[in-house]
């Protein structure tokens, strides 16, 4: 059977509006509940009434084309060693080794993304740990940063109102997720997904943009441009093409979410294959940003979940611990054997 093959797969639209703007008790329940549906099945969701300005899109699009646009070796001046912080040259990572599976064709993926986020130091009545989040390394771009921690500022926006959304759609306390992300490990990666110029390409079957992985925190707002390569897994076992409507960002789960839930919410597999256009491959662009909960909270299952699942409930998982673990397989070339349900879906979807 071909993976490829387009199936009758739909990525579900929630409007969330009524928790951006004052909706009423009655319309914020219809978003609560809508939300509930398409994190249970899908775990991919397209959010419109986000109230993000087009002029900030706009302007995180623009200094990631700055950016991206540089020379190899000035981008190379950006790397930070041991940190998931400024650049990544391509095919440095490998984000199925997260997932617990090495790629078919054992290539690095062919991303390089730039990534910025929280510092520890920006709470200073806390006594964080620096190396849990990182130092944030800035390019010499007028109004680089500007723009892009514009864009950071109105994503962590839309992430806070998804999770107070998913606090009402799970029957918990407003302020429960709150407790787990005031002072969250959140970044932004922003991806460009281009080969060299010249690189001839007479196949896509073994080009890997991203490997197949999960991520790996609460919930990520993902703003792509709509040229095709973002496949997720369905729950048939199938890929499926996705890309965003005109003005709607594309937000999924992270492992944390699917363990808080014990996997009724998914943590939805997804990977990367830009598509080859006359012999080369489309430029494509996405900047992901994650919200992956304070480096010291512990995540165990909801006392509503623990049934869920045949009883088979995660481990509590400290934050920090999970992000290392995670890390260390996309970016430090070691096999995450903790990965066990993803790398179980994955072979399944492998042998389809
Ligand atoms: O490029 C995309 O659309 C997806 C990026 C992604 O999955 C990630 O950065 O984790
Ligand atoms: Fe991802």
């Amino acid at each position: 059977m071909n993976n490829d093959k387009p199936t009758a797969f739909s990525v579900p639209v929630v409007d969330i509006s009524a928790y951006v703007q004052d909706g009423t008790p009655a319309e914020r329940e219809k978003v609560a509940k809508a939300m509930d549906d398409a994190c249970s099945t899908v775990g991919f969701i397209q959010v419109t009434g986000h109230g993000i300005d087009d002029s900030v899109t706009d302007g995180l699009a623009s200094a990631m084309d700055d950016f991206f646009g540089l020379d190899l070796e000035s981008k190379k001046g950006y790397k930070v060693e041991g940190a998931n912080r400024g650049y990544t040259a391509p095919k440095t990572e490998s984000l199925s080794l997260s997932a617990g599976v090495e790629a078919a064709s054992r290539m690095n993926d062919f991303f390089e993304a730039y990534n910025v986020g929280v510092e520890a130091r920006s709470f200073t009545d806390l006594d964080l740990d620096e190396g849990d989040y990182g130092v944030n390394v800035w390019p010499q771009i007028e109004g680089y940063r500007d723009r892009v921690q514009t864009y950071f500022a109105e994503a962590s926006r839309v992430a806070y109102t998804l999770t107070s959304i998913f606090a009402d759609a799970l029957g918990l306390e407003s302020d429960f997720f709150d407790r787990i992300t005031d002072h969250s490990i959140d970044v932004l990666r922003m991806n460009n997904y281009a080969l060299p110029p010249g690189t001839e390409v007479t196949l896509d079957g073994d080009l890997t943009g991203m490997g197949e992985h999960t991520d790996f925190g609460i919930v990520t707002v993902l703003w792509a441009d709509q040229v095709r390569g973002l496949q997720v897994l369905g729950r048939d076992g199938a890929w499926n093409d996705v890309s965003p409507a005109d003005g709607a960002l594309l937000i999924n789960l992270g492992d944390l979410t699917a363990r808080l839930t014990n996997d009724r919410w998914m943590s939805t597999l997804h990977r990367v294959k830009p598509p080859v256009v006359n012999g080369t491959i489309e430029r494509r662009r996405s900047a992901a940003f994650f919200r992956d909960g304070n480096a010291d909270a512990v995540i165990s299952t909801l006392p509503s979940h623990l049934e869920y699942d045949n009883g088979m409930a995660y481990e509590p998982i400290l934050v920090t611990d999970h992000i290392a673990a995670k890390l260390a397989g996309s970016r430090g070339g070691k096999l995450n054997a903790a990965a066990v349900r993803e790398a179980a879906r994955l072979r399944e979807a492998a042998t389809r």
